[in-house]
């Protein structure tokens, strides 16, 4: 798969404040790219180098082959970028800006079905000042598509939406991705990551931590399955401990936690079935990207 996205050891000052120290990662044709990470770690910055509206200060960046700093205009036409709020007049309609910037493009998509596809056909006559904060991140979205963009980067794409809407938002990015655009998303919701990514940039603290599909991510902070019962029958803690698929044991009562590797459970099971106890009350919690990107992000600061 070729790429559309190169960047190397791109860096970002603002003033004394190093906003991104080193950032390398590419990203290729048609997929859907995450870049996750805490506050403050650099992704918005990245972005806006990647969209030419900001300049690096160190690095190598290419955008379908040209130099966002340089070619921004060029840039513009392929890469669809979400605005952030506040960036357009209070007393625009929905229709006015959407046939606006549909007329900034040779090839724009048809920007009634956009408005339709978004929920917002309703809101056609309504002035950006007037609509509530889903409706703008709605607008702001179509906006991002209406160029027909071979390349659409989201920040924050579904926040300040219900769950509904949120939903709603992805089958359309996903059917936009269908359509053959790569996508680059910058979130925070590790569901939204979870659901809609191919590949994920964890980045932390200006630099990436590492780069992976959601399951290897999770699969990569060593984490496994944690299983909970109450036995039917007194158990010894340390038939558990014994297991090789077990690090370690905990009490809450009659609770029994078992913390291991992802054939824990299996390895209780068969346990429990050789001592003739039943586990009442089971549960089972798999490591979700969730707990890989806390186990990430903390083991880099630790690592400091
Ligand atoms: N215009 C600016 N001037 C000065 N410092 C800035 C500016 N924009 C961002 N920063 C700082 O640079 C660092 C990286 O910010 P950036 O917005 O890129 O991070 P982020 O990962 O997108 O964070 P968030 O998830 O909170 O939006 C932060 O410490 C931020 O305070």
């Amino acid at each position: 798969m070729p790429s559309v996205i190169e960047v190397r050891n791109l860096h970002k000052r603002y003033g004394d404040h190093v906003a991104v120290h080193d950032v390398s990662l590419s990203v290729e044709e048609g997929e859907i790219f995450g870049i996750l990470g805490p506050n403050g770690a650099g992704k918005t910055t990245t972005v806006e180098c990647l969209e030419g509206i900001r300049t690096p200060d160190g690095g190598d960046i290419r955008v379908l082959g040209l130099d966002p700093a340089r070619d921004r205009a060029e840039v513009t036409r392929s890469v669809g970028v979400q605005l952030q709020d506040g960036q357009l007049p209070e007393r625009l309609r929905v229709a006015e800006a959407l046939e606006l910037y549909a007329s900034f493009y040779d090839t724009a998509a048809d920007w009634r079905g956009l408005m339709d596809s978004l929920g917002l056909t309703a809101k056609a006559k309504t002035r950006y000042g007037k609509l509530s904060g889903g409706q703008k991140q709605r607008l702001s979205i179509a906006l991002a598509l209406v160029g027909n963009p071979r390349i659409a980067v989201l920040d924050e794409l579904t926040t300040g939406l219900d769950p509904q809407a949120r939903r709603d938002t992805w089958d359309l990015i996903e059917a936009v991705r269908a359509r053959g655009v790569t996508i680059v998303l910058v979130t925070h919701f590790m569901e939204e990551a979870e659901r809609l990514c191919d590949r994920l940039a964890l980045i932390d603290a200006g630099r990436v931590v590492t780069v992976d599909t959601p399951a290897g991510l999770t699969e990569r902070a060593g984490m496994g399955q944690r299983v909970s019962f109450r036995p039917s029958a007194p158990l010894d803690d340390r038939l558990l401990t014994a297991l090789p698929e077990v690090a370690a044991v905990t009490r809450d009562g009659e609770r029994i936690t078992v913390d291991g590797d992802e054939d824990a459970l299996n390895a209780v099971s068969a346990l429990l079935a050789r001592q003739g106890i039943v586990a009442q009350r089971l549960r089972v919690e798999q490591a979700s990207l969730e707990d890989a990107f806390v186990a990430l992000t903390r083991h880099e600061t630790e690592g400091k």
